[in-house]
């Protein structure tokens, strides 16, 4: 349970007229004191003369014969489509109409004022960056207006380019700090040029902050995504090229009790497309926004100095060049360079770490546990089971040091989240037990964008509710993975006493791998390994699971293993791993089936291939989570098998193409069954003693794999 001050934003709006509170007098702290006010206009001659931009020109004129005049207009026009603006008027009627829409639809804007003004009083002296996480299209829209109402000046931000053809809004957007840049810069050795001169004078000179989001996309399935490094090594350019004595990097987590986008992202899982982004949509969604979308937690995690992060490694002086080289550096290409490269990474995965260190957890995030777990076997969850499921787990976050709002007693706040989730889970009152209504698919405002995923209507049906259930247990898994993989290995083993602490890292590290993607874990830092592997072994002795603690640090006690073992949490913690695991481990079967057919398929036709086969999988009747059937999983699937050398992957035309390397499957297949077949022995045992005995029993069958 956090300590911290936290203070509800929107109770202070709804004593206070919008008009006055936005029309303020404001006079923000500026992140870098250093710097100035730049707008595109300031911006373009810069970027026009600065020699990345030059060299790039001369090349395309010398090689592709293009007039320089005609590049240089170009250059223009495109910067005068995609640069930033900051007209304050705009900033303020936006900021009107959003106290009205905030006041409507949100139960709390809950901020932890002391990590903001941690953040202020290690702000002002070098260039600033906000790296928000990105689970809804709210978040930018909060850290603007929370940069407003905290007197910090507006950041400048990077939006994709769907932003900018949105009718009326492109123009608002950019009138209100946002840049645009398109989601992949493919060859384009110009465009390149010119958004990281942007960038990078934006780092130099400015005197706001700029605010990306690292993941490049909204995560749809509640879990982080991989970092993506483009725009982070851009932006640390100046600081390796010694033009800026440090840059700041503040991590942010923003959590929200129901995400205005949860019924659509439950879709996007199940292989719809994404709407693309128009006027016309987001005018019918604010009509359609009555619904109560609870509290959203912001917390400012502790900033990074990129400069404190490189001095921790004794080479990092050599990283750091000369600015007078710059115009060789550019010709040869030479930054990043392989230790930039590996420090824009290590950087990169920290900033995603410490968004997930202080993420908040709500009921309804502990719940949606219990209820994903039990509904595998039953319909009707009791709502005692429920109960205890979530004490346990509150509990093991708080050992782990997550913020818990949840307060006792914590049946009335499961009843109070049941109402907010109406639409997919309920309270029947007369069992006591917690049902999900099935059908909502398709009856949630969108049945055609629903069905042109490529399921059936039967399985959509079921799976919608259960893979929306699992957008809001995924944090947990998120944050519990450490000791929920070290968890599995001891109760998947079969001979857990023999463990060593060597053979049980080596365990460890393999699934670990195995996960690296889904879980973003970061498998290029070994001492991150071996610290993560040891702080969940002390978790684990503080949960009083399978460990106690000894002395001897390279020793691990399982003198009382049994007497330790709590099998209900273990069965929770084993829940969570039950949907990844049991996916992975049928894609794996799935593609060497496929591929002793047809050996090469195209990524593309491959994941929907695969998404069709598991959906036949779970018709056959075997105990498949649904949420196998998200494109997310099996996308994240197929990424770790290639980095594990078990997928070949390579271009052909413009399609990706991939091929199994049948011998590294087949053994970590053998790995992978083995346990799964024992995980799910557990987890039924679990079911089996527990309070269920009131509710109607299914015959549990082992998934065979
Ligand atoms: C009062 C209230 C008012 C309210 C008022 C409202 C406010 C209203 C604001 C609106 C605001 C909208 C906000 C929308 C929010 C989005 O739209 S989020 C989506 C857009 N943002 C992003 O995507 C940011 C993150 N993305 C990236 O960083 C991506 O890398 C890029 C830059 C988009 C490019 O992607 P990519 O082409 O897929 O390439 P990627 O693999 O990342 O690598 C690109 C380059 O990085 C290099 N690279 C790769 N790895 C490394 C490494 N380890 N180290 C260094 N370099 C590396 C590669 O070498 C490559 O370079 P080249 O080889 O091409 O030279
Ligand atoms: O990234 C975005 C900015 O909010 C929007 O695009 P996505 O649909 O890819 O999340």
């Amino acid at each position: 349970m956090s300590l911290s001050k936290k203070n509800d934003i929107l109770e202070e709006l709804r004593n206070m007229y919008y008009v006055s509170f936005m029309s303020k007098s404001w006079n923000p702290s500026l992140p870098n004191k250093n710097g100035i006010k730049l707008t595109v206009e300031d911006l373009i001659p810069l970027i026009l003369r600065s020699v990345r931009v030059q060299l790039t020109m001369q090349k395309l004129n010398r090689v592709n014969r293009l007039p320089m005049l005609e590049l240089q207009s170009s250059v223009r026009s495109s910067l005068e489509d995609l640069g930033h603006h900051r007209n304050m008027p705009v900033i303020r009627w936006v900021g009107i109409a959003l106290c009205h829409i905030l006041k409507k639809n949100y139960k709390g804007i809950i901020v932890n004022e002391e990590s903001i003004k941690r953040v202020k009083a290690k702000m002002g002296s070098n260039p600033v960056i906000f790296a928000p996480s990105h689970r809804s299209y709210a978040d930018f829209i909060l850290m603007s207006f929370l940069c407003f109402y905290y007197d910090i000046e507006i950041p400048v931000i990077a939006a994709g380019q769907d932003f900018q053809s949105m009718w009326v809004m492109g123009r608002v957007l950019r009138e209100c700090c946002a840049f645009f840049i398109r989601r992949t810069f493919g060859g384009d050795s110009l465009y390149k040029a010119i958004i990281a001169e942007y960038v990078s004078l934006l780092i130099q000179f400015s005197h706001t902050a700029l605010e990306f989001f690292i993941e490049g996309t909204r995560s749809r399935s509640g879990k982080s995504l991989l970092p993506k490094f483009g725009l982070m090594s851009m932006a640390l350019e100046p600081y390796f090229y010694g033009k800026v004595p440090d840059v700041t990097i503040v991590p942010i987590n923003i959590t929200y009790e129901r995400c205005l986008e949860d019924s659509l992202f439950s879709r996007e899982l199940l292989g719809a497309p994404k709407p693309k982004e128009s006027t016309r949509l987001l005018l019918r969604a604010l009509q359609v926004l009555r619904e109560n979308y609870g509290r959203v937690f912001v917390e400012f995690g502790e900033p990074i100095s990129v400069k404190k992060f490189n001095s921790a490694d004794i080479q990092t002086r050599d990283l750091r060049v000369d600015l007078n080289q710059a115009s060789s550096f550019y010709k040869e290409r030479r930054y990043p360079g392989p230790q930039v490269s590996q420090r824009v990474k290590d950087l990169s995965y920290s900033v995603i770490r410490e968004q997930n260190r202080i993420m908040t957890f709500l009921p309804v995030h502990i719940m949606a546990v219990s209820v994903s777990l039990w509904l595998g076997f039953d319909d009707n969850v009791p709502l005692e089971k429920v109960e205890t499921d979530v004490k346990y787990l509150r509990n093991i976050l708080a050992v782990l040091g997550y913020s818990v709002e949840l307060k006792d007693p914590v049946e009335k706040e499961i009843i109070e989240a049941l109402k907010m989730y109406s639409r997919v889970m309920y309270l029947c009152e007369r069992e006591r037990t917690v049902k999900l209504h099935y059908g909502v698919a398709s009856t949630s405002g969108a049945s055609d964008h629903i069905r042109s995923s490529r399921l059936t209507e039967q399985t959509l049906t079921e799976a919608y509710p259960i893979v929306f259930l699992q957008i809001y247990a995924n944090p947990v898994c998120l944050a519990c993975i450490h000791i929920c993989i070290l968890n599995f290995v001891m109760c998947t083993a079969s001979k857990v006493s023999e463990y060593t602490k060597d053979s049980l890292f080596k365990d460890y590290s393999f699934f670990r791998t195995l996960l690296q993607v889904e879980f973003v874990l970061y498998m290029e830092d070994t001492n991150l390994i071996k610290n993560d592997f040891v702080n969940a072994i002390d978790h684990m002795c503080t949960l009083n699971l399978f460990f106690t603690a000894t002395t001897d640090k390279e020793a691990i006690d399982l003198s009382n293993i049994e007497a330790l073992r709590n099998r209900d949490q273990e069965a929770l913690l084993l829940g969570l791993l039950h949907p990844f695991l049991t996916g992975y481990a049928l894609i794996l079967k799935l593609i060497i089936v496929m591929t002793s057919e047809v050996p090469d398929h195209s990524e593309q036709e491959l994941r929907f291939h695969l998404q069709k086969k598991l959906e036949d999988e779970i018709s056959i009747g075997h105990f498949i989570p649904k949420y196998v059937l998200s494109m997310d999983l099996i996308i994240n699937a197929l990424t770790a098998y290639t980095m594990m050398g078990a997928l070949q992957k390579w271009q052909k035309g413009e399609s990706m193409m991939i091929r199994p390397i049948v011998s590294v499957c087949r053994s970590i297949q053998q790995d992978l069954e083995i346990r799964l077949v024992r995980l799910q022995y557990l987890i039924e045992a679990c079911y089996q003693r527990s309070s269920f005995d009131q509710c109607r029993k299914q015959k549990f069958i082992v998934c065979k794999l």
